[in-house]
C-alpha cells in the first residue's frame, strides 16, 4: 500500500458474469489477486458481480450479509492482499426475505466496514429498447453510504442511484471526496448517459468518481455497456475501458479535491438563502393551485 496519506492506487475490475455463482466469484477474487499485484490498495467490482442482471435470477443468487459464501471469499481477498474491497453488488436476503441490490465494503484486515443497499430502483421502460423493472424482486434500501478509509471519506451508491444528484450532494456535504458506482448501464442509455452522469456529479460535488461496470455480453437478456471509468475533480475523464473484460488504474491524489474546491469555490458560494424561499414560494403556489382544483370539482 502506498504511504502518502492521500495518495492510492484504485482498479476496477471489469468482468463478465454467467449464471454460475461459484464461476463468478473466482473470476473476481483471481482478477483480485491480480489487480494487487499492480499495487491496488482500493479494488472496486461491477454491480451484480455474482449473479445475471436479471430479475428472475436474483432470489437464487442471494445470499445473506454477513455469512454467505461471497461475503466470505470477499472478506479473505481483502485481508489476503490487504486492500480494500468495494465487492460491486450482489442479490442480498435480509432477516425478513426481502432483496437488495447490496455493495458490501471491505477494511484491509478483512473486516466489513459498511454495506450500501441501492436506494433507486431501476424501473424504466424505454419501449422496444430496454424495460427493466428491479422493483418486480428487490427492495429500496433507505440509507446513504459514506465510509472512512485511511485516506479519506468515500461515499457509495448504486448505478441507477447516480441520476440523482440530491444523493451525490448529501454524501459530498458528509465529507466524500471520491464517489464510487458499481453501475451495469445497458447500450441504449449508455452511450447517451454513463459518462455524462459521473463527469457531472464529479463537477457538480468537485470530487473524484468511480463506476465500474460488467464486461459486454451480447449473449445475455439485458446487455451491459461496460465501460468502466474514473474521472477527477476537474470532471475530466482520468481512465476508461471499452466493453470488454478488464481492469483500469487510477492514481488518485485527495489533495486534488481540496485544490479543485479552494479555486473555483462554489460549495461556499451557493445562494441557499435564495433557493430555500423560492422552492418554498412554488411549493405554496402549487397548493393553492391544487385546492382551487379541488374546489373547482
Ligand atoms: N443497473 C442499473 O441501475 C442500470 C441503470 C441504467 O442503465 C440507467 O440508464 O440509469
Amino acid at each position: 500500500m502506498m504511504n502518502a496519506s492521500q495518495k492510492f492506487r484504485l482498479a476496477l475490475i471489469q468482468m463478465r458474469v454467467c449464471a454460475d455463482k461459484s464461476t463468478n466469484i473466482a473470476a473476481a477474487l483471481s482478477a483480485i489477486s491480480r489487480t494487487a499485484k499492480e499495487g491496488a490498495d482500493m479494488v472496486v467490482l461491477p454491480e451484480c458481480f455474482n449473479s445475471p442482471y436479471d430479475t428472475r435470477q436474483f432470489n437464487e443468487h442471494a445470499e445473506t450479509i454477513p455469512g454467505g459464501p461471497t461475503w466470505s471469499a470477499l472478506s479473505e481477498a481483502a485481508k489476503e492482499h490487504s486492500i480494500y474491497l468495494i465487492g460491486g453488488t450482489i442479490p442480498e436476503r435480509s432477516a425478513d426475505g426481502k432483496i437488495y441490490n447490496t455493495a458490501m465494503v471491505f477494511g484491509p484486515e478483512g473486516n466489513m466496514l459498511t454495506t450500501h443497499r441501492k436506494i433507486h430502483l431501476f424501473d424504466i421502460d424505454v419501449p422496444g429498447r430496454v424495460t427493466f423493472k428491479e422493483s418486480d424482486t428487490l427492495s429500496a434500501g433507505d440509507k446513504p453510504t459514506v465510509f472512512d478509509t485511511a485516506f479519506g471519506k468515500i461515499g457509495l451508491a448504486i448505478c441507477y442511484d447516480i441520476r440523482f444528484p440530491r444523493l451525490a450532494e448529501y454524501m459530498r456535504h458528509q465529507g466524500a471526496k471520491m464517489l464510487i458506482y458499481p453501475g451495469a448501464f445497458n447500450t441504449t442509455t449508455g452511450p447517451l448517459h454513463w459518462e455524462l452522469l459521473l463527469r457531472s456529479r464529479a463537477n457538480d460535488n468537485q470530487l473524484y468518481v468511480a463506476g465500474a461496470a460488467p464486461a459486454r455480453d451480447n449473449s445475455t437478456g439485458y446487455v451491459a455497456f461496460g465501460h468502466s471509468t474514473v474521472v477527477d475533480p476537474w470532471a475530466k475523464v482520468v481512465s476508461k475501458l471499452e466493453e470488454d473484460e478488464g481492469i483500469l488504474y487510477a492514481d488518485i491524489d485527495f489533495s486534488v479535491v481540496d485544490a479543485v474546491r479552494s479555486q473555483i469555490p462554489i460549495s461556499i458560494q451557493g445562494r441557499e438563502d435564495l433557493y430555500d424561499g423560492l422552492f418554498q414560494q412554488q411549493q405554496q403556489q402549487q397548493q393553492q393551485q391544487q385546492q382551487q382544483q379541488q374546489q373547482q370539482q
